[in-house]
């Protein structure tokens, strides 16, 4: 599923299906979802109760959203993803390139939450902390091979997993992957969709393993995690969406005993 990825996925398009904060038609649960991530995202790490030195995100995509809130509460922050184009883009951003995509909505969106941060702050906090864009593929049980990074407190991934597994057997081993980067102790926050078999970027398709919360509260308690939060977000127009057919997004917070 990743060179399906690296061949089909294009990050310019994505922004703009899914990131641009303008209505686009047929498309009217994309700000509701991205305000679910960043609202559940701020509630989290705003407890002040999870901490440490390193944070990896796992599936970052060409995307920097998802780290708004983590990053004042880490030291270092890797960033990683199977599919070229998109690291290329992370990288474009962290060095402030001319026509990088603009994340400052989404920033002034968290600093509207808080109620501290400007979105200038969270920009220089981002920059100065993530020191590495890795490949990763989390169909390998290291997803960095043959590079070893040391265990992380934290571990953010978002709709990485069921975009990058083609049935429920391969979505356990790549979240036994994924839990195995964590320290013991160390949280691991997952962001997801729920019964969804498709997404679509632009023309592109693709395909999603189908999953409900039993499943994957289950498979995370069989891997040694213990779900602390699982919050949901039901579709509003399950029909009318033409980006992809879920049910509703998940937002998890998991412990590793
Ligand atoms: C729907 S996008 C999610 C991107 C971003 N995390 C977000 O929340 O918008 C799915 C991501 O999974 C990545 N991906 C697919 N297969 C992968 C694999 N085997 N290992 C790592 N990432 C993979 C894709 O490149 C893509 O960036």
């Amino acid at each position: 599923m990743g060179e399906n990825h690296q061949a089909r996925f294009d990050p310019k398009t994505y922004f703009d299906y899914c990131y641009q904060f303008a209505t686009v038609p047929g498309q009217k649960d994309n700000r509701r979802f991205v305000n679910f991530v960043l609202c559940q995202l701020s509630k989290t790490f705003s407890t002040g109760k999870y901490q440490g030195q390193r944070l990896i995100e796992v599936g970052t995509g060409p995307t920097v959203h998802t780290l708004i809130s983590a990053c004042q509460y880490y030291d270092e922050i890797l960033a990683s993803d199977y599919v070229d184009s998109n690291r290329s883009e992370i990288e474009r951003w962290l060095r402030a390139e001319e026509g990088c995509f603009d994340w400052s909505a989404h920033m002034q969106y968290v600093c509207d939450l808080e109620g501290k941060r400007t979105p200038q702050i969270i920009a220089d906090t981002l920059r100065q902390k993530v020191k590495r864009v890795l490949k990763c593929d989390v169909c390998l049980e290291n997803p960095f091979h043959p590079i070893k990074v040391p265990p992380a407190d934290c571990v953010i991934s978002s709709l990485c997993l069921e975009a990058a597994c083609k049935d429920r057997e391969s979505y356990r081993r790549s979240l036994s992957s994924v839990a195995g980067l964590l320290r013991s102790g160390g949280v691991l926050v997952l962001i997801g969709d729920l019964d969804e078999n498709y997404y679509t970027v632009g023309e592109q398709r693709f395909a999603c393993v189908n999953l409900n919360q039993e499943f994957i509260t289950a498979t995370l308690s069989e891997l040694g995690l213990t779900v602390e939060e699982f919050n949901l977000q039901q579709a509003e127009d399950r029909t009318g969406n033409l980006k992809c057919d879920y049910a509703a997004s998940f937002h998890l917070i998991a412990v590793k005993r």
